[in-house]
């Protein structure tokens, strides 16, 4: 017997399921917990773009990333549509590839319209290697390597210029060839309420000129014939809920194109970062992504009709809100322990290499049994992972219907930073992924095997054993 809660709400795992019909796109995925496409089937199991989560486990194994090809694509539809409903300037969406790097997914978002921003060499390969326009490519980072700038600069990417030791770099090895285009990283000095680990744009800040040089930053590059300094760019954090803080932003950058006009600079782009939270759990609360990016273009229209300045390039740079909530990882349920009074663990065959989010940032998430949608959640258990660490816990007193090995757990909201953030440790080989849309499943990363894992091992002549 399923029990409702007074508000109505179910109180088994259906109370996760997006409200969505395949005729109504308007549901913004950052704010939902599961796929767009997520449905319950006649087996009570999860199906994700039309497949079932435990048949997806039988053919490609456990845990799995399963990824949702609608969900994805409605993201980058809704930031470009909003963009063109209330920006009357350029406006070009950039997808931040360190939320999920992989071919498929840069694929994917470039199939949408949307440009990469990458912050190494090893993600400018992925979004070069996987067919991305180099024109919409833009290179991050507060510490370049010479290498990645040289790489960026013969790929013609855009690079974002982040300090003075970066200039330096970038003037030298620009000697002799076209103007290198680049953007000025600033810190804009604003805080937000988000994990101080996360947080990017208050004056403390490894990323980005201090505003303090900013007249410097001017007028250093307004004399550099190598550089065609295109742009400006600001971030103030991720997994943010607030508006305000974004509505300061645009109103300062706008400020920035009036200050480096005084310096003959002739910039046109203007890049607000990215930043917008998603729902991990049912008390999380973000703006839609039509509601972020509303405010962000009236007040930049608004202060460049104020200061009489034509309307600047508008590009933003979302990871999170893009690809977070498309994804669910699932995993196998294996060994229990009850400790009388205290707590019931139940432990999955991953954890924090596939997960390190809630051991580093002490996160927060949902999750349910994919095999027994319906049945009631009795449970209140903490999911564990299977790493020599005591606190590899994915989920603290997690509500779930009973369960037993070999039932599949679905962790919600794992598109972002989850993958792109997974390691080997206790060498554990890294999790496949699999792309689902209108019942068809892929695979975009083959699940590592042992074999993988010594791949980069050197074994000195003297170190091996003789028998
Ligand atoms: C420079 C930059 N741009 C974009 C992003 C993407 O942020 P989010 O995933 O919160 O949208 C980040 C990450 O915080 C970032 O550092
Ligand atoms: N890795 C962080 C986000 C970092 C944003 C990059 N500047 C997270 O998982 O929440």
């Amino acid at each position: 017997m399923v029990s409702t809660h007074p508000s109505g709400v179910q109180d088994s795992a259906h109370k996760y399921l997006p409200l969505f019909n395949s005729k109504n796109f308007d549901l913004s995925p950052n704010q939902q917990l599961l796929p767009l496409t997520a449905k319950v089937n006649s087996q009570d199991c999860l199906e994700i773009g039309g497949c079932d989560v435990k048949t997806l486990v039988e053919q490609f194994g456990s845990p799995l990333y399963i990824l949702d090809e609608e969900t994805v694509r409605t993201a980058c539809r809704q930031y470009r549509d909003s963009l063109k409903r209330y920006y009357k300037g350029e406006s070009q969406v950039l997808y931040a590839s360190k939320a999920w790097s992989c071919l498929a997914v840069c694929a994917l978002v470039a199939s949408e319209g949307l440009g990469i921003d990458v912050a190494s060499g090893g993600e400018l390969y992925t979004a070069l290697t996987a067919g991305v326009n180099p024109e919409l490519i833009y290179l991050h980072g507060n510490n370049k390597s010479r290498e990645e700038l040289r790489y960026a600069i013969e790929s013609g990417i855009t690079i974002m210029a982040d300090n003075w030791h970066d200039l330096q770099q970038i003037v030298e090895l620009a000697q002799g060839q076209q103007p290198v285009r680049i953007m000025l990283r600033l810190t804009p000095g604003i805080d937000c309420h988000t994990h101080e680990y996360i947080r990017t744009g208050h004056l403390d800040s490894k990323f980005g000129f201090d505003p303090g040089d900013l007249d410097e930053v001017f007028a250093f590059v307004s004399k550099q014939t190598a550089l065609n300094c295109i742009g400006v760019h600001a971030h103030i954090g991720s997994q943010i809920f607030e508006l305000q803080p974004h509505r300061d932003l645009a109103a300062l950058m706008v400020q920035w194109l009036t200050d480096s006009a005084k310096y003959g600079l002739k910039i046109t782009n203007l890049n607000v970062g990215g930043g917008l939270g998603i729902t991990y759990t049912e008390s999380d609360d973000p703006p839609s992504i039509e509601e972020w990016v509303k405010p962000i273009c009236q007040v930049i229209e608004e202060t460049c009709t104020k200061e009489n300045l034509p309307l600047p390039k508008l590009l933003c740079e979302p990871g999170r809100s893009l690809i977070g909530t498309a994804c669910v990882t699932a995993y196998t349920i294996g060994s229990q322990k009850e400790i009388p009074g205290i707590r019931t663990y139940i432990a999955v065959d991953g954890g924090m290499s596939d997960n390190p989010r809630p051991i580093t940032y002490q996160s927060v998430y949902r999750a349910a049994i994919a095999n027994q949608m319906s049945q009631p959640l009795t449970q209140t258990v903490t999911i564990a992972g299977k790493h020599c660490e005591s606190g590899d816990i994915l989920i603290k007193n997690a509500q779930l219907s009973k369960s037993k090995p070999g039932d599949i757990l679905v962790v919600m909201a794992t598109g972002a930073y989850n993958y792109s953030m997974a390691s080997n440790y206790n060498r554990l080989t890294r999790s496949a992924a699999v792309i689902v849309a209108n019942g068809e499943a892929n695979l975009i990363l083959r699940r590592e095997t042992y074999q993988d894992l010594v791949r980069q091992d050197c074994l000195p002549e003297r170190l091996i054993q003789k028998s």
